[in-house]
């Protein structure tokens, strides 16, 4: 079971352009982290690198002790701006894609897949090709993918950005209970809302923590 979701010293400087500077860190089991700041600050550049999708210059991205990307027996729930979905799927076919990469009995991957979507409100386009759903709802469709599997870590970046008062409250109660089953929850945000929804808060500014 996963813990801890460390950054130690990361460095991160894509085309030698110093993007991130010396960021440390620490999220454990149970917690919901708030990483903040202005745009451009570094936030999504933080969160790509813990998910093993950045590699930095210096430093280093740790799930329990262990460089990420050794770390596979961990399950990571994404939440990437641009939502990473296939278009010409499905809302429901998308978030099955999580489940049938793990050891779900075929039988299970569907109602599971339908009941994320109805968590996220969205039961009743679960049928509905992405490409005929609104930004809101392909973010939501995103947040049931990242869900679904239960993991372990939780990494979402402006999870909540595309909605309006009742889903983004949903969807901060479903990180909340990611993070009460034992989940290391993430979250990049500007949104003062979130923030109050999380435990904690750790702001960059140009790259560098803010102290
Ligand atoms: N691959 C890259 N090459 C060059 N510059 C990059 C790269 N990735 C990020 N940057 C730059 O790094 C800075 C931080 O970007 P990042 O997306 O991490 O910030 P952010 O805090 O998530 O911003 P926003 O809130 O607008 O999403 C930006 O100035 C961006 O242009």
């Amino acid at each position: 079971m996963t813990r801890i979701v460390s950054a130690e010293s990361l460095r991160y400087e894509p085309a030698g352009r110093v993007v991130l500077d010396d960021v440390s860190v620490r999220a454990e089991a149970g917690e919901m982290l708030a990483v903040t700041g202005p745009s451009g600050s570094g936030k999504s550049s933080l969160l790509a690198l813990l998910a093993g999708l950045a590699v930095p210059s210096a430093g280093r991205a740790l799930v329990d002790g262990r460089p990420v990307l050794d770390g596979l027996d961990a399950r990571l729930g994404l939440v990437l701006q641009g939502y990473g979905l296939v278009s010409v799927l499905t809302a429901a076919e998308n978030v099955e894609v999580a489940l049938q990469a793990l050891d779900v009995p075929a039988a299970d991957v569907r109602s599971r897949a339908l009941e994320a979507l109805v968590s996220v409100g969205l039961g009743d386009l679960a049928e509905r090709s992405v490409e005929e759903l609104s930004g809101g709802q392909r973010q939501r469709v995103a947040v049931a993918r990242a869900l679904v599997t239960e993991p372990d870590v939780v990494l979402a970046d402006e999870p909540t950005s595309q909605q309006d008062g009742g889903t983004k409250l949903r969807i901060l109660a479903l990180l909340r209970d990611a993070a009460d089953r034992g989940a290391v929850v993430l979250v990049a945000t500007h949104d003062p809302e979130v923030v109050a929804a999380c435990d904690r808060e750790t702001a960059l500014h140009d790259g560098r923590l803010v102290v």
